[in-house]
């Protein structure tokens, strides 16, 4: 292809993502998509098609964002390149919508006929007028007897403040109004502009480890043209590479002879060595340099960390080969090397919140075979010695003796809140509960309010959202931003078993709560810990003190013999579930300790089930 042909290839793509809150139905309206455009054929169709992790798949949501090119025969005759970018919709991964978003010119807002807007079709829609997104409108599921279009399309203008008007009624479900997004993605999304002349420069927006072909680059060109052969360099970290192969995903990878300004695609050259290609950094020519690389991405901060340990110890290295090519594919995760007394060698890991932790933590045992215990989350703390020291405590092990500290400072976040009218109540009362400062209240149509509150974020990540759903039977949608740092009353509660104090059992808490908690956690500790043939007491201390305590019996029998030997598999399974236990479990001194012990501090009620929640 000559430059003058590429000109007009680049006059038809069309680079877009697809946002909306989280289940209003953006897997399904990419499947549409692809079905349309014969992207795939009937037989490969499955749902969900762009969900291509066992566990997206398995959960029903989006992890990772994933990019695929499409061909479009639109109306008015002319054949468009689609670059489609899908992104997830939990806040957790907010991160990889603000990056998808940064490669494209458009975004597809969806939003649900019956649920109209939420907490993060908003967040979503300010990402992508961050990035100077065209934005066309989509309200789906109008085949639902509870749809009501006309309202959500109000809703739109009024809430976001965008032109409605033409805004699509689709049913990705019945396939209703695909071929109309189509249309008007052609008319409202601008082709990317870009010199296909000038000299190189592509963006690094994700990438991802492949033992065969080494390291995928997935980029954005946003100027210039790279081809297999050419030599290539990274603008920030040096490295140079002969590409192997430039192409895109088609949903598979489809080898390309080039890919040129305004194209999103992957380049591979055999890079062995991870740390080299960091998302963000720019690609460019050795031969012919770009002067400036492109701007990078903002470094997130994980808000939640928690200390992974493998089971046997001699896995200590191949966790942390593990997580470096995780985190190739996952910009936002942080890890450095720390030791426990009770779990030996491991990493204190940072993560975006509680589901992006549960993701990782899956992966690390799926996808690398190894076996996991990790301690309970918790944020950063600023914490100010009574020698001026200030330090920052992630670990609760690591929070220096009470007398040495002058006050603590934890995160705080600003917190919206959508929900109907009736419900109200039920959320300011659990955000107070929660120590919740309010802050606003908008009324966002006539039946439902946006409710603002600021709060402890540890307070928010640890059971705040489930049980706003559970008290709101699922309709409040919550989205949070952070609002720096307050000083609170906070201390740190250590566990004793069998006398001996357990490092990463423990945890930090609000003063007024620490008698409840460290009954609570005692109670379900004693619970979830076997019996031994010793009595073990079970202690929860705020320095010395002893603030609650239990006996785990000691252990006499069989626990199979109680069971009615006429009930074989009743028995079966116990013995089943004793043994899968005990693959996760940690001995720490005399006892062994179960994962689930680990854990046991977020769930404050025996109801609870955080992860069911998501
Ligand atoms: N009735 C009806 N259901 C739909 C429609 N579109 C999607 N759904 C259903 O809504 C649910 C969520 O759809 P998804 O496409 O997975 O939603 P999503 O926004 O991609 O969700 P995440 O990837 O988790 O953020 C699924 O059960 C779909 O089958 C529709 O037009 N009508």
């Amino acid at each position: 292809m000559n430059l003058e042909e590429m000109r007009e290839r680049q006059k038809n793509i069309r680079n877009f993502s697809i946002v909306a809150h989280i289940d209003h139905g953006k897997s399904t309206i990419a499947d549409r998509i692809l079905e349309l455009t014969h992207t795939v054929t009937a037989r490969e169709m499955q749902d969900q098609l762009l969900d291509s992790m066992e566990l997206e798949r398995e959960r029903g949501i989006t992890i990772k964002m994933n990019s695929v090119e499409l061909h479009y025969d639109a109306e008015d005759g002319e054949t468009y390149i689609f670059h489609l970018i899908d992104t997830p919709g939990h806040v957790d991964f907010q991160y990889e919508v603000s990056r998808a978003l940064a490669a494209g010119e458009g975004a597809v807002l969806v939003v649900d006929a019956a649920q109209g807007v939420e907490a993060q079709t908003l967040s979503n829609v300010y990402l992508a007028l961050d990035n100077d997104l065209e934005i066309v409108p989509l309200i789906n599921k109008i085949d639902l007897p509870a749809a009501q279009p006309e309202v959500v399309r109000e809703e739109i203008e009024d809430v976001i403040g965008i032109d409605a008007s033409e805004a699509v009624l689709a049913s990705a479900k019945q396939g209703i109004g695909i071929q109309e997004l189509l249309e008007q993605i052609v008319k409202t999304v601008p082709a990317p502009d870009g010199e296909l002349d000038a000299p190189l420069k592509a963006l690094i927006f994700d990438s991802a480890y492949d033992p065969y072909r080494g390291v995928v680059l997935t980029v954005r060109v946003r100027e210039g043209i790279v081809k297999v052969g050419d030599k290539i360099k990274m603008m920030h970290s040096g490295a140079e590479y002969e590409v192997t192969e430039v192409g895109v995903n088609s949903p598979k990878p489809v080898a390309r002879e080039f890919l040129g300004a305004g194209d999103v695609g992957y380049i591979t050259a055999s890079i062995k060595d991870i740390k080299s290609t960091q998302s963000g950094d720019t690609i460019t020519l050795a031969t012919n340099p770009a002067s400036e690389p492109l701007e990078g991405y903002r470094q997130m901060t994980p808000m939640v960390y928690s200390g992974l340990y493998p089971t046997d110890n001699a896995k200590f290295t191949d966790l942390r080969e593990a997580l470096e090519k995780l985190q190739l594919n996952d910009a936002a995760l942080e890890f450095e090397p720390e030791t426990s007394q009770a779990l030996g060698f491991g990493f204190r890991t940072g993560f975006l919140g509680l589901l992006h932790m549960d993701v990782i933590q899956e992966r690390l045992e799926r996808e690398f075979d190894l076996d996991l215990i990790t301690t309970a989350p918790s944020v950063t703390y600023h914490v100010t010695k009574t020698d001026g020291e200030q330090v920052d405590v992630s670990n609760p092990a690591e929070m220096p003796e009470v007398s040495a500290i002058r006050y603590i400072e934890e995160p705080y976040v600003h917190a919206s809140i959508m929900v109907p009218n009736d419900y109200v109540g039920t959320v300011m009362e659990l955000a107070q509960r929660k120590r919740g400062e309010f802050d606003t209240m908008d009324y966002i149509d006539a039946a439902r309010v946006n409710v603002k509150y600021y709060m402890p974020l540890s307070e928010i990540i640890f059971d705040f959202f489930d049980k706003l759903k559970s008290g709101t039977r699922g309709y409040a949608s919550l989205d949070y931003e952070p609002a720096g740092y307050r000083q609170s009353d906070l201390v740190t509660i250590d566990i004793l078993l069998n006398a001996q104090k357990i490092d990463a059992l423990s945890f930090i808490v609000h003063r007024n709560f620490a008698a409840e908690r460290g009954r609570i956690i005692t109670g379900k500790l004693k619970n979830i810990i076997p019996r031994q043939n010793f009595e073990i007491p079970v202690q929860a201390a705020i320095g010395a003190k002893i603030i609650a305590r239990t006996n785990i019996k000691a252990y006499r029998k069989d626990v199979t013999s109680k069971i009615h030997t006429g009930d074989p598999d009743r028995r079966a399974k116990l013995l089943d579930k004793q043994k899968r236990g005990k693959a996760r479990m940690k001995s720490v001194g005399t006892v062994d300790v179960p994962q689930e012990a680990f854990m046991a501090v977020l769930k404050t009620d025996d109801d609870d089930d955080f992860k069911k929640g998501h």
